[in-house]
């Protein structure tokens, strides 16, 4: 489904800041494949997924989507193959705009382009019932403002506006870690629901460790713009935080240090 062939991206090449972020990289994701992603500051982590996302060219190698070749296609080009979800709960979503007018345009660049979406009685009803997953009562507020809506309520709607139109391969950017503990909660519990009922590919970022070893069937931990480990499933059920820390001090004989580790 996702096929990442020595992939390399230095960034400021050639300047005092030259700052190699991934390194060779190789990494295959089948389909239904749910992948959590730790690792050290700067390690990579966001340039990979930015990397897969086309926000950046990189240097070397060759990602496929489906088989498909998208190496050199521009980010827009990759948008309805992809859905992401980032930290800010602000970012996926126009607040001025209402909840329906929100998930037209998401559902829109899930299409062909230049297609009109006309908001029908039956795109509504569409709506509503993918609202009803998210079981916060969206479906009856269609017309509401977005910018009125909660933290929470407003990732909840970003992840349902990424993922309903069955994107290829989802990508979520520590997409809990703005959200105090409940809302957090809610939005995993979420994030596991749609990803297991649409069996969705998914690279997922996340500094909370225990979360890393819980969700998912497969976990890698990045260092240096490598990928330095690589969990399958049952590996993952046996570890602990601990021995996950262990296990990378054990291979680079050093500390793991991620300023915002969360430990479970
Ligand atoms: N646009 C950019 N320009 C220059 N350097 C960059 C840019 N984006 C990332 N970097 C550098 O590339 C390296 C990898 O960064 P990246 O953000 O991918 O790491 P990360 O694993 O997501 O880090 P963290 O978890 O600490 O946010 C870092 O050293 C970072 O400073």
């Amino acid at each position: 489904m996702l096929r990442i062939e020595n992939v390399s991206k230095t960034f400021n090449i050639g300047t005092v800041n030259e700052k190699p972020a991934l390194r060779h990289i190789d990494l295959r994701l089948y389909p239904g494949d749910f992948v959590t992603v730790i690792g050290t500051n700067g390690a990579g982590k966001s340039t990979l997924m930015n990397a897969i996302a086309g926000v950046h060219q990189v240097d070397e190698g060759n990602i496929y989507i489906d088989g498909q070749e998208i190496t050199r296609w521009p980010e827009s080009g990759r948008a309805k193959l992809i859905g992401r979800v980032f930290q800010d709960p602000m970012a996926g979503t126009s607040p001025t705009m209402t909840i329906e007018e929100n998930l037209a345009m998401a559902y829109k660049r899930g299409k062909s382009r230049g297609l009109r979406v006309a908001l029908n009685s039956k795109l509504r009803d569409f709506f509503q019932s993918s609202l009803s997953v998210l079981e916060l009562d969206l479906e009856n507020r269609l017309e509401h403002k977005v910018g009125l809506l909660s933290g929470g309520e407003r990732q909840a709607l970003s992840l349902l506006m990424a993922t309903f139109t069955k994107p290829k391969i989802l990508l979520l950017d520590e997409h809990t870690a703005a959200l105090d503990p409940k809302r957090a909660q809610l939005i995993t519990h979420l994030t596991e629901k749609i990803v297991r009922q649409d069996r969705l590919t998914t690279l997922m970022i996340t500094h909370n460790m225990d979360q890393a070893l819980k969700l998912g069937n497969r976990l890698i931990m990045m260092h240096q713009g490598e990928i330095v480990l690589e969990l399958n499933e049952l590996q993952k059920a046996k570890m602990t935080v601990k021995d996950l820390i262990r296990a990378f001090e054990d291979l680079k004989g050093e500390q793991f240090v991620d300023d915002r580790v969360v430990l479970g």
